[in-house]
């Protein structure tokens, strides 16, 4: 028997009746009175079956439900399946969102343009003014909007399209997506690890309620999304050396919490409505040009920059903490890679990703390679300490090696030699000034 599912909405517009892949492409137009005239529950679903409405709606709007449910059974003689749409009413956030477990048919509204349209949410953190970096090198200058809730600083600001976007204000989003006509989401809005413990209020808001958004507007849009998840999404029951992509996460932070979230919220969202989600897991990530937002695996960054300018370190982490890392440029190429990649490559769409494992002592000793003057002692912060040590040590990413051929440039002496060059001749200049 053939049914259509149509939920409530505050919009009109146009509702895909087939699959979204479908090359029939049937579609209904919706006049905004038919919406308006339901205020009915507060999300509620009227299920059609054969156009039978059985659940009592205002007259207008079951008139229109019937045309929708008309065409849907009647047009695809391409034998497609059954239409279901997901719609919350006008007492929420407005979220339409169309069928199919196939989430190769968003590669449809890419055809369109020769390049994706990118918007970067939370760009001004450690990783996404190099991701736009790099996107924008391959995807052109103003393919790639950079977005966040900080003024940005002027080198940022004059780079490329920058706007301000709190992922907290569902419209605003939605603003931004229709009129630069945005193909895909890039999501690095977050609370970090340590900073989450201290405000878990606020990880939860944006973490949490934030994703929400970000997810809703995307599968209205037809987007690729792309959600960053970590390491801090595995916990203590995990297995921890290697840890692999399915096994037990019972994360202990607000922010693994609102990781694995995430992860599951995604790809429920990929199954149910075919949205384009796809995440990696990401190690801790080190960068020398910009810095970390107040993460467990921050030392990493730290102790370059302590070093060179005073040649002294105080690690916040005991000496033998083992935890997986990443150079920043292995990081944002994998980003670029995965969202790059055929849909039919994908046989997941959480994927952990890695480099390298090490601890502070070992970091240490490789970088007194290069500075052997510096000194390192120990001042444990018992809260980041906890964190690290209920989180993988070494992370198994064999599934997006041999998936999509994710393959690290850099190991620990190149990471170490590339952060001192930089941070190097970054001070000389500085002192030259
Ligand atoms: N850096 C790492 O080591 C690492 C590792 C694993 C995963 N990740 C993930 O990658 C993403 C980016 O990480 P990062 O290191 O750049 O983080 P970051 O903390 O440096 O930056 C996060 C950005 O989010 C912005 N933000 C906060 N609230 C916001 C709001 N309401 N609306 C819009 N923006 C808001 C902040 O202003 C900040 O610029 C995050 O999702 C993080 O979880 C990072
Ligand atoms: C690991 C990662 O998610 C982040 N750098 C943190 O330590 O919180």
């Amino acid at each position: 028997m053939k049914s259509l599912e149509v939920g409530l909405k505050d919009e009109f517009g146009i509702l895909p009746l087939c699959s979204a892949w479908c090359p029939c492409r049937a579609r209904a137009q919706f006049s905004r009175s038919d919406w308006l005239a339901t205020k009915a529950g507060s999300y509620k679903y009227a299920q059609i079956t054969s156009f039978a409405p059985f659940v009592p709606l205002h007259l207008q709007v079951v008139r229109a439900l019937s045309k929708v449910a008309k065409q849907a059974l009647l047009a695809p003689a391409c034998g497609c399946q059954p239409l279901t749409v997901a719609i919350r009413n006008i007492s929420f956030s407005p979220r339409q969102v169309t069928s199919g477990s196939d989430a190769s048919f968003h590669s449809v509204s890419f055809s369109e343009t020769d390049h994706p349209k990118v918007l970067i949410t939370g760009g001004l953190g450690q990783l996404g003014v190099g991701l736009a970096k790099l996107l924008r090198k391959r995807f052109g200058k103003n393919n790639v909007i950079l977005s966040d809730i900080r003024k940005p600083p002027s080198n940022v600001f004059h780079s490329g399209p920058f706007i301000y976007s709190d992922i907290l204000d569902y419209k605003n989003l939605r603003e931004i997506v229709v009129n630069n006509r945005i193909t895909w989401l890039v999501h690095y809005s977050a609370l970090l690890s340590a900073v989450g413990e201290s405000n878990v209020a606020l990880a939860r808001a944006v973490n949490i309620t934030g994703l929400h958004n970000i997810l809703d507007i995307a599968a209205e849009h037809g987007l690729r999304l792309f959600v960053p998840s970590t390491i801090g999404a595995f916990g203590p029951t995990s297995p921890r050396n290697p840890t692999p992509d399915l096994c037990v996460q019972r994360p202990r932070t607000i922010y693994g919490v609102s990781k694995v979230h995430a992860e599951l919220m995604g790809e429920y969202y990929h199954h149910r409505y075919g949205l384009d989600f796809r995440c990696l897991r990401y190690p801790g990530i080190i960068s020398a040009d910009s810095q970390p937002g107040g993460g467990t695996t921050d030392y990493a960054v730290q102790i370059f920059h302590d070093g060179v300018k005073t040649g002294k370190f105080e690690c916040n982490l005991k000496p033998d903490t083992r935890l997986p890392m990443m150079y920043i440029d292995d990081c944002l190429r994998a980003t670029l890679e995965v969202m790059e990649a055929p849909a039919e490559t994908l046989s997941m769409r959480t994927y952990n990703i890695n480099a390298m494992s090490f601890t502070p002592e070992e970091l240490a000793n490789e970088v007194q390679k290069q500075l052997p003057d510096l000194q390192v002692t120990y001042e444990i912060d018992s809260v980041r300490q906890a964190i690290a040590d209920s989180w993988p040590m070494n992370f198994d990413d064999s599934n997006a090696r041999n998936d999509w051929g994710w393959k690290h440039d850099y190991d620990l002496p190149e990471l170490v030699q590339t952060m001192l060059n930089f941070i190097g001749s970054d001070s000389r200049i500085a002192q030259a000034n």
